[in-house]
This record gives C-alpha cells, sequence and structure tokens, in this order.
C-alpha cells in the first residue's frame, strides 16, 4: 500500500493539525518570501542593525530553515511515502523500533522539543521497512507541535500504513520552553504514550514493550 496516496488527510483534519483551509494556497517560494520579510521586521524591532554583515542574510535563512526544514513536516509533498511488504517470513512477535530521535518545535513558544520515540507493531500480514518508521516520526516532528499530538499522529499513520491497530508509541522529550525560560527547569522532561490494540488490552503485551524501552533511561 501507498501511505503517500493519502496526501489530502493534511487538508481533513485528520491528521489533527490545525490548518487553515488555504494552508496551501501559496507556493514554499512564497511562504519563504513573505517570512523573510517578517523576519527582518522582528530583527528591527528588536533593535538589531539589519546591515551587519552577520545579521543581513539571517531572515533569508530563518524563511528557508522554516519553510524547508524545521516545519517542512507542514507540506504533504513531504509526506514519507511508505511502501509495506508482506510478512512471509510469518514473524508473529512484537517489532520495536527505539530510541528514535525526535526534534520538534513547541507551537507556543516555537522553542525546541528534543527527545526520543519508540514505535512497536504486531504485524498483521504486512511489514514496514524499518527506516520508514524513522520517517514518519520525523515527518510529523517536523512540524509545530504539542507532544500529545505528535504521539498520536506517529500511531494513527503506523495503523494506516500497516492495517493493523496494534501500535504503540512512546515519546520522552525535553521541551525548551521548560527548561530555558519560564520556569527554567532544566531536568524536567515529559513522558506521552498513546497505546492502540492489543498493547491497551493486553497487560503483557504493554509490559514487554515497556520492558524493551526502558523508560527512564532515554535522554
Ligand atoms: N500539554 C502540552 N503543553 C505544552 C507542550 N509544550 C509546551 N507546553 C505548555 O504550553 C503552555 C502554554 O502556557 P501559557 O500560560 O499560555 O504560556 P506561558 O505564559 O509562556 O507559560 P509558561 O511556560 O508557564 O511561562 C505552557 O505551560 C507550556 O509548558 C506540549 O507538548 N503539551
Ligand atoms: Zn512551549
Amino acid at each position: 500500500m501507498d501511505f503517500a496516496e493519502n496526501d489530502d488527510d493534511i487538508f481533513t483534519g485528520k491528521e489533527h493539525t490545525p490548518l487553515r483551509e488555504d494552508a496551501f494556497a501559496i507556493s514554499p517560494e512564497e511562504k519563504m518570501e513573505r517570512i523573510e520579510r517578517h523576519f527582518a521586521e522582528i530583527m528591527h524591532t528588536l533593535g538589531l542593525d539589519m546591515a551587519d554583515d552577520s545579521l543581513k542574510d539571517s531572515p533569508k535563512r530563518v524563511a528557508k530553515m522554516y519553510v524547508h526544514e524545521i516545519f517542512g513536516g507542514l507540506l504533504p509533498e513531504n509526506k514519507p511515502k511508505i511502501s509495506t511488504f508482506s510478512n512471509k517470513y510469518k514473524y508473529r512477535q512484537m517489532l520495536v523500533e527505539k530510541d528514535i530521535s525526535v526534534y520538534s518545535f513547541c507551537e507556543h513558544h516555537f522553542l525546541p522539543i528534543i527527545g526520543k520515540a519508540h514505535v512497536a507493531y504486531i504485524s498483521n500480514g504486512e511489514v514496514i521497512g524499518l527506516s520508514k518508521i524513522n520517517r514518519i516520526v520525523d515527518y510529523y516532528a517536523r512540524r509545530p507541535q504539542v507532544q500529545e499530538r505528535l504521539t498520536m499522529q506517529v500511531v494513527d499513520a503506523m495503523k494506516e500504513a500497516l492495517g493493523t491497530k496494534d501500535v504503540a508509541c512512546i515519546i520522552e522529550a525535553k521541551h525548551l520552553c521548560v527548561n530555558c525560560r519560564g520556569i527554567k527547569d532544566t531536568a524536567s522532561s515529559t513522558i506521552t504514550a498513546e497505546l492502540s490494540g492489543i498493547f491497551r488490552t493486553n497487560p503483557i503485551t504493554r509490559q514487554e514493550f515497556l520492558h524493551y524501552v526502558n523508560i527512564g533511561s532515554l535522554i
């Protein structure tokens, strides 16, 4: 199954990211031009000398970074193409892709969320290439996010790609908006878990997953 067939999910709200209906009415190039202009205004307002040779290209750098790098998961064309294979070898146990790097951005402060995701599933006849699990996490991370939504989006995408309900995702991450400003608690981190199918209903399966990912020593 080609997961990227469902590019319109981003429009229907199925992916839950709060986007306007006209989010894609302007091209990525136009988005970069507008962000460059607005970011230059922010820097100017802060009193920075925009003629300084180190600062003058920063609005352009930020615009490119927003549209194509850290928020590249807002562009449906970046949705990973997920091909699955049939489970010919009849592996019936859990598969865990652990310690997947998460680089996301808090939608309240636009500061980094840095951590690890652990994703597990039990095959219902299809298997997925391992790297595609990392790609799914990366795609949904590269948006302004809350950690709860990111965790659920990863599980939804895996369920859709694999045609199974037996999927789980745990994310443990540090939110720089908590660590480096506001309350400035550098020690705390946030854990979210979305457990679906047998991971929710069977405590032994859930325990096996938790055992493999050894929660508490992730970062
Ligand atoms: N539930 C949830 N909250 C988040 C996440 N990332 C950041 N936040 C919180 O979002 C909240 C925004 O709260 P506000 O009171 O509107 O913002 P603020 O005045 O800057 O809050 P402080 O961080 O407490 O200074 C803060 O408590 C953040 O810690 C997340 O992924 N999930
Ligand atoms: Zn924040």
